[in-house]
């Protein structure tokens, strides 16, 4: 349904993400990555709000650029933070608002499909818990029956049982999504494909269970590694974590437990065992 093709973005003349290729198929797809690696950026490129510095962002057989946008916002919504609703606004006036004139009604069947009560559409933002929030902006986004969600970091800001509430309704939608998070328990349960973004590239791209099983780049195995076990001693520091990324070659180098004098030259995206890793050493992570 959409594809970013050889896409660079960047804000004025500066790159941040480059040259990047992923289509958004079924089942859920994760962009994941630290603070700063660019899904925010990727992400606003697929909802049409930031030009590509070069390549092309396609809508099935169209570029955006050249695309029908009012069909294009009703077939892909974003779910934005539940802070960005209008504190002054009724919720119901704000879902409503989402709706055409005539189908205002649906409100309450909006509510009721994202599990409130619909007697909260009189409410205000701050007279709701955070995780009905949340669910405001879900029905908010769900009111134009969309295709695809582009859903960014949708839980964060929720607790650990409101955000497996939440996870729980987006399951059981039957709408498509892209979703961009550092938490690898959220991609797990969302998406069956991930891409591993690192200071604006793809470093790993694959099946979700198995990138997150058994990584094929250092950095999506430094990502699943810091992932604190529950009971457990705090994540060992891996590599030097300070190290920005490096301007030539590979760009995680510096921090790279595994780097060699190769990685001075930038690795391409080759496939190694069912998925896309940029790294030369990819098969003796999958074996270390
Ligand atoms: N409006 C902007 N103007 C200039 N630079 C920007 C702007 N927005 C983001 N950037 C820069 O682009 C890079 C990628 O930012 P982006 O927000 O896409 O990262 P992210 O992976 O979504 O991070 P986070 O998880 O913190 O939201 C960063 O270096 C950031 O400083």
């Amino acid at each position: 349904m959409l594809r970013a093709e050889n896409v660079t973005l960047g804000y004025g003349r500066h790159p941040v993400v480059h040259d990047v290729t992923l289509d958004i198929t079924e089942g859920g797809v994760g962009l994941i990555g630290e603070s700063g690696s660019g899904k925010t950026t990727l992400a606003r490129a697929f909802l049409g709000l930031l030009r590509p510095i070069s390549g092309n962002i396609w809508y099935g057989d169209q570029t955006l650029k050249k695309a029908d946008m009012r069909m294009f916002r009703k077939d892909v919504q974003p779910v934005f933070q539940a802070e960005a609703l209008d504190p002054r606004m009724r919720v119901g006036t704000s879902i409503a608002e989402a709706l055409p004139r005539a189908a205002r009604p649906k409100v309450r069947e909006l509510l009721e499909q994202v599990g409130l009560d619909p007697a909260l559409a009189t409410r205000r933002p701050h007279q709701l818990s955070g995780g009905q929030r949340q669910r405001v902006v879900i029905a908010r986004a769900l009111a134009v029956a969309p295709r695809l969600l582009i859903l960014d970091e949708p839980t964060s800001a929720l607790d650990v049982t409101v955000q497996a509430r939440i996870l729980d309704l987006l399951a059981s939608l039957d709408t498509e999504r892209l979703l961009i998070t550092h938490n690898l328990a959220v991609v797990r349960r969302l998406c069956r494909l991930s891409h591993v973004l690192f200071a604006g590239r793809v470093v790993e791209s694959g099946p979700t269970k198995d990138l997150l099983a058994n990584p094929a780049h250092p950095y999506t195995r430094a990502l699943r590694d810091a992932v604190p076990k529950l009971g457990g001693a705090p994540p060992e520091a891996k590599g030097r974590t300070e190290a920005v990324p490096a301007a030539t070659g590979c760009p995680f180098r510096l921090r790279c437990p595994l780097a060699v004098p190769e990685c001075e030259q930038a690795p391409p995206l080759r496939d190694v065992r069912g998925r896309q890793v940029a790294c030369h050493r990819a098969e003796d992570v999958l074996l270390t």
